[in-house]
C-alpha cells in the first residue's frame, strides 16, 4: 500500500464479549487485520469460534468492546449501504415476489429511476438464475433459490464491501460453482471487497485472496494465507491442492486423522 494511504478496511486490536448466564465471554480477541481495495478474504473456523459476530461488526450491526473497526478511513458506528450483509437466513420478506425483493434493495437508491431500479433487479435475478420464478413469493422456493434471491438483491445494490455468511451453503455442487463464478466476474469487474465466512475449505481457496482461519475460545486469528494464484483457479490443478493442504494441516485434520465432512 502506497505511503499515507488508508487501508479500505481496518481492525484493530479488536475484542468483543457476550455476558451469557451472568458471566462475561470473550468471544473475539485482539483482531487485527488490513484489507486492500478489491480484495477477497475468507474467514475459516470452528463453529462458535466468533466468524458472524466479526462479520457483524465489520457491518456495524454491532461495536466491539474494545478496539476499533475503521472502514474506507472512519470508524464504523452502524452499518452503512456502503457495506451490505448476506444473511444466513436470507432475509427476504414474504410478502414480497422475488422481483419485489430484489428492488428493494434499490429503492433508498434515488439516483435510479423506477425504469431503471426494474431493469437493475431482473439483470441480477437473470445473474443467478430465476427469470421464471420472479413472480413468485419465497414460500414456493427452495432453500437454494431464497439464498440465489438474497445473492441478486445484494448484488444488484452494487456495494463497496460484502460481507457474506456462508452464502452457498444452501446450493448444490453445480449452482454453487456457477454463482461462485458469477460473483468473481462482478467482483473483478466492480473491484468489489468480500469477506467471507465459509466452512467451505475449496470455496475459501477458490474465492479468496488471503485466507484467514481462526483458533476459538476465545476467537483469534491464528493464521493468515495468502492465496498466490491468478483467477479463475483450477480446483484439480496442483497448486490448488497445495493450498487446500496447508489449510487442512492448520486444522490438524490431515489425511490419517479424523477427518471432519467437508465440500468439494
Ligand atoms: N448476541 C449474542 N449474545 C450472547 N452471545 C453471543 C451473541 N452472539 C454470539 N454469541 C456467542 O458468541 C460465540 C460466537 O458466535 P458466532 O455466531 O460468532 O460463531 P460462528 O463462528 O459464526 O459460529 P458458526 O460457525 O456455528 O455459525 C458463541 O459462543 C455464541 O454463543
Amino acid at each position: 500500500m502506497a505511503a499515507g494511504t488508508k487501508p479500505f478496511l481496518q481492525l484493530d486490536r479488536v475484542d468483543k464479549s457476550f455476558e451469557n448466564d451472568g458471566k462475561l465471554e470473550k468471544v473475539l480477541q485482539d483482531i487485527t487485520f488490513e484489507m486492500e481495495k478489491g480484495e477477497v478474504v475468507s474467514i475459516l473456523g470452528k463453529s462458535g469460534c466468533g466468524k458472524s459476530t466479526l462479520l457483524n461488526l465489520i457491518g456495524g450491526f454491532d461495536k466491539p468492546s474494545s478496539g476499533d473497526v475503521y472502514f474506507d478511513g472512519s470508524i464504523v458506528t452502524s452499518p452503512s449501504r456502503r457495506a451490505i450483509m448476506l444473511f444466513q437466513d436470507y432475509g427476504l420478506f414474504p410478502w414480497r415476489t422475488v422481483k419485489k425483493n430484489v428492488e428493494l434493495g434499490l429503492e433508498p437508491d434515488k439516483s435510479l429511476t423506477p425504469e431503471a431500479r426494474k431493469k437493475r433487479a431482473l439483470d441480477y435475478i437473470k445473474m443467478v438464475g430465476l427469470e421464471e420464478s420472479q413472480n413468485r413469493f419465497p414460500s414456493q422456493l427452495s432453500g437454494g433459490m431464497k439464498q440465489r434471491v438474497a445473492i441478486a438483491r445484494a448484488l444488484a445494490i452494487k456495494p463497496e464491501l460484502i460481507l457474506m455468511d456462508e452464502p452457498f451453503a444452501a446450493l448444490d455442487t453445480f449452482n454453487r460453482y456457477y454463482l461462485q463464478d458469477e460473483l468473481l466476474k462482478l467482483q473483478d469487474q466492480e473491484k468489489t471487497n468480500i469477506v467471507l465466512v465459509t466452512h467451505d475449505i475449496d470455496e475459501a481457496v477458490y474465492l479468496s485472496d488471503r485466507v484467514i482461519i481462526m483458533d476459538s475460545n476465545p476467537g483469534r486469528i491464528k493464521k493468515v494465507v495468502k492465496i498466490n494464484l491468478s483467477k479463475p483457479r483450477d480446483r484439480s490443478h496442483g497448486d490448488f491442492h497445495y493450498y487446500r493442504k496447508v489449510i487442512f494441516d492448520s486444522f490438524r485434520f490431515a489425511k490419517n486423522e479424523n477427518q471432519p465432512e467437508y465440500n468439494i
